[in-house]
């Protein structure tokens, strides 16, 4: 049996925009997906995966998607719903060279599905590890990455940036740019979530973004001036030449929430947010953050604020529609094994 969990991750600046080549700026941070892998001798994937929750039903089904699955909805929504564990089981069979490889496999998550903390990604990165390593193959956490990014790629029908993929692999906070990941040094970002309850899907809201980023010009330099403000964001944080994980200092924080708000501005231009998000973000705002934003797709989910004090998430607690209100710690670590293993690096 293998087991390895991933991180989910905020976006400080620059979701949507990664998709079109300009640079994003993700975190991750310390909620965790965890997946347990065992082989089997047929060629049958089990899943069990009880967040997931379709209609008020957990979905446990066998024979991956080819067979009917053993739930009491419809056929195509438990395909959707089963997309990323299905394509991380591709990702890892074709990595071992074993196409008929079996598994049952139990995935369980801290972070709130479809809520923009790249639940998906972390799913995908430690599906693929805790699966890799069930058949004898031990792949990089750049390699994870990348199979994870196919993964996304195909689930989101081509629509995909390695943002998230690279940032639950690798942990810490990382600048993609295209087909260039790094990770960065970054201080220890005091990061406040609220989340509405809700969730959007994040390849209908890329596709939203495309269309309007075909038809208008406006919507292309929106798109671009996205990209503006992380060039910005990036040039802050490599001044203030913080150390990994040390305390900001305060003009940092205004000068990254300044910068967090312009992006939300623009993001709601583009008509990924919501009123439920937008009132989560002017909540935060006047409980003296200093700065706020939608995290990820968006549709519905989280906003993520600046603040080292507690004013934040008592603003946030008491606003009608905000569900859950929480410190996201930066994860440190990306792909890790839960069952003993050490990688060799
Ligand atoms: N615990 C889980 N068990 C099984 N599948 C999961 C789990 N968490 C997430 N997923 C898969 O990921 C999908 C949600 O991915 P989606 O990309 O829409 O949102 P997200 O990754 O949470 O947010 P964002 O991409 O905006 O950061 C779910 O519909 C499901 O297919
Ligand atoms: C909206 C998006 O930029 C981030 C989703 O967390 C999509 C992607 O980068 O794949
Ligand atoms: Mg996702």
């Amino acid at each position: 049996m293998t087991v390895s969990s991933a991180p989910g991750k905020v976006y400080l600046f620059g979701e949507h925009a990664v998709v079109y080549g300009e640079p994003a700026v993700p975190c991750a941070i310390e909620r965790r997906a965890t997946v347990t892998v065992d082989p089997r001798d047929d060629d049958v994937v089990r899943v069990v995966a009880e967040d997931l929750s379709l209609n008020g039903f957990a979905v446990e089904y066998s024979g991956s998607t080819d067979e009917h699955p053993d739930v009491d909805v419809p056929t195509p929504l438990v395909e959707a719903a089963m997309g990323y564990v299905d394509a991380a089981v591709d990702q890892a069979r074709d990595a071992a060279g074993a196409p008929d490889a079996g598994f049952d496999i139990t995935v369980e998550s801290e972070i709130p599905l479809g809520a923009g903390l790249g639940s998906s990604a972390a799913v995908v990165v430690a599906g693929i590890d805790a699966a890799t390593r069930a058949l004898d193959v031990e792949l990089s956490p750049r390699e994870i990455a990348d199979r994870a990014y196919q993964a996304e790629h195909e689930v989101q029908d081509g629509q995909a940036s390695r943002a998230d993929t690279f940032a639950s692999a690798m942990g810490g906070a990382v600048r993609v740019e295209g087909d260039d990941c790094q990770p960065i040094d970054a201080p220890s970002l005091p990061f406040v979530v609220g989340f509405d309850g809700g969730s959007g899907d994040t390849g209908k809201l890329v596709a939203g973004v495309r269309a309007l980023r075909d038809r208008y010009d406006f919507a292309a330099q929106t798109v671009e001036t996205i990209g503006d403000i992380v060039r910005e964001g990036e040039a802050l944080l490599a001044d203030a030449d913080a150390e990994a994980g040390a305390d900001p200092d305060e003009d940092l924080l205004e000068a990254l929430g300044e910068l967090m708000n312009f992006n939300h501005g623009l993001l709601e231009a583009l008509g990924v947010s919501s009123r439920s998000l937008d009132s989560l973000v002017w909540a935060a705002r006047s409980g003296d953050a200093y700065g706020a934003k939608l995290t990820g797709a968006g549709g519905g989910g989280c906003i993520v604020a600046l603040d080292p004090t507690p004013e934040t998430e008592t603003a946030l607690q008491y606003t009608p529609g905000c569900e859950d209100v929480f410190r996201a710690e930066l994860a440190t670590t990306g792909v890790r094994a839960e069952d003993g293993e050490v990688r060799d690096e």
